[in-house]
């Protein structure tokens, strides 16, 4: 009986796995399979089995980052001015803005250096949320309008290669405050960067200093350090610079006031304070809206909560 149990038992254990239900013998052994009416079209059509899902979460902000690649040595190859070349950042505008004009779901971009980062609603269904579908389309897309409009923005400086190149990533952000976080984490980053690069150029192209002495003289200098610097040597108050080089760029739809009540949720009339589900009419005419407003460019902070707070279309729409 004992014995029995046991035999049972070692059987059980020596069983082999189950073989995973979705992964095809062919797939594994690169043999064709077997014509099933499913798989009509032909014998190689079971490929399709190596892709993988990759559909964002849903309701969630999704933030796909682009970022040049190798940009340092691109800025200097192609003489961009220091800190702050007028002409490149201009142009890294006009790209995104024709990439947010493109996707009516894209709801605010901000920009700072060789990045851009684009938001895109947490409402979204655009190409069903797929992670590689957004960021591939937001990247070419902002590179290919980046390497046309090159010309209007550097008239006397031609495009060499290396040619430009932006990779691109994708972020869920879960609520509205993580993405606040974010923008301001960029927008921050924006500034502590300015300073730096504002004092750095000053020491070198106004105090005569190499680049090595004036990285030695600001390691573990603080922003009140390196604002003393500015101005007790050079006469520069930091709060002076321009807005565009502090605060970055942040792009984003202009809408009316009184366009403003087509865009936000309509709460029902009744006790409870859900919004209504929108009908395809007023979907549809929410983007018609969205494609002819006028997508501006500006440098104002987003941090605190004025910015959000006075465009309440940017985060509630839909
Ligand atoms: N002179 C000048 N340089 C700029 C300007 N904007 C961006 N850059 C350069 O672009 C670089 C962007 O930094 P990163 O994106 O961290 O570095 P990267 O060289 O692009 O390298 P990867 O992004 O890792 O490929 C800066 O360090 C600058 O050298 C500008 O307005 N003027
Ligand atoms: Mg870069
Ligand atoms: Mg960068």
């Amino acid at each position: 009986m004992f014995r029995r149990r046991f035999r049972s038992l070692l059987r059980q254990a020596f069983l082999p796995l189950p073989r995973p239900a979705a992964v095809p013998r062919n797939a594994i052994h690169n043999t064709p399979p077997p014509l099933s009416p499913r798989m009509a079209n032909s014998k190689f059509e079971y490929v399709r089995l190596f892709e993988r899902p990759d559909s964002l979460l849903l309701n969630t902000w999704i933030v796909v980052r682009i970022d040049g690649r190798g940009f340092h040595r691109f800025s200097a190859r192609h003489g961009f001015t220091k800190p702050n070349d007028q002409r490149a950042l201009n142009l890294m505008n006009a790209a995104a803005v024709q990439v947010v004009k493109d996707l009516p779901d894209i709801t605010i971009a901000y920009g700072v250096s060789d990045e851009f980062s684009f938001v895109l609603h947490r409402a979204t269904t655009l190409f069903e949320r797929r992670e590689s579908k957004l960021v591939t389309t937001i990247t070419s897309t902002f590179t290919s309008w980046y390497m046309y409009l090159w010309p209007q923005y550097f008239p006397e400086t031609p495009l060499l290669p290396p040619l430009p190149t932006f990779d691109g990533r994708a972020v869920c952000y879960p609520t509205e405050g993580n993405l606040r976080d974010y923008m301001s984490w960029r927008q921050a980053d924006c500034h502590i960067n300015n300073l730096y690069n504002t004092t750095f150029w000053a020491l070198v192209q106004q105090g005569g200093m190499t680049t090595q002495e004036a990285e030695d003289k600001l390691k573990g200098t603080l922003s009140k350090d390196k604002n003393e610097i500015l101005f007790s040597q050079f006469k520069i108050n930091y709060n002076n610079e321009p807005e565009y080089f502090k605060k970055g760029s942040v792009v984003f739809r202009d809408y009316q006031d009184f366009e403003v009540k087509d865009l936000l949720p309509q709460h029902s009339k009744s006790s409870t304070s859900t919004p209504k589900e929108k009908s395809n009419s007023q979907l549809e005419k929410g983007k018609k809206l969205a494609k002819k407003t006028p997508v501006v460019v500006e440098h104002v902070d987003i941090i605190q909560d004025e910015f959000w707070v006075r465009r309440p279309w940017i985060l509630g729409g839909r």
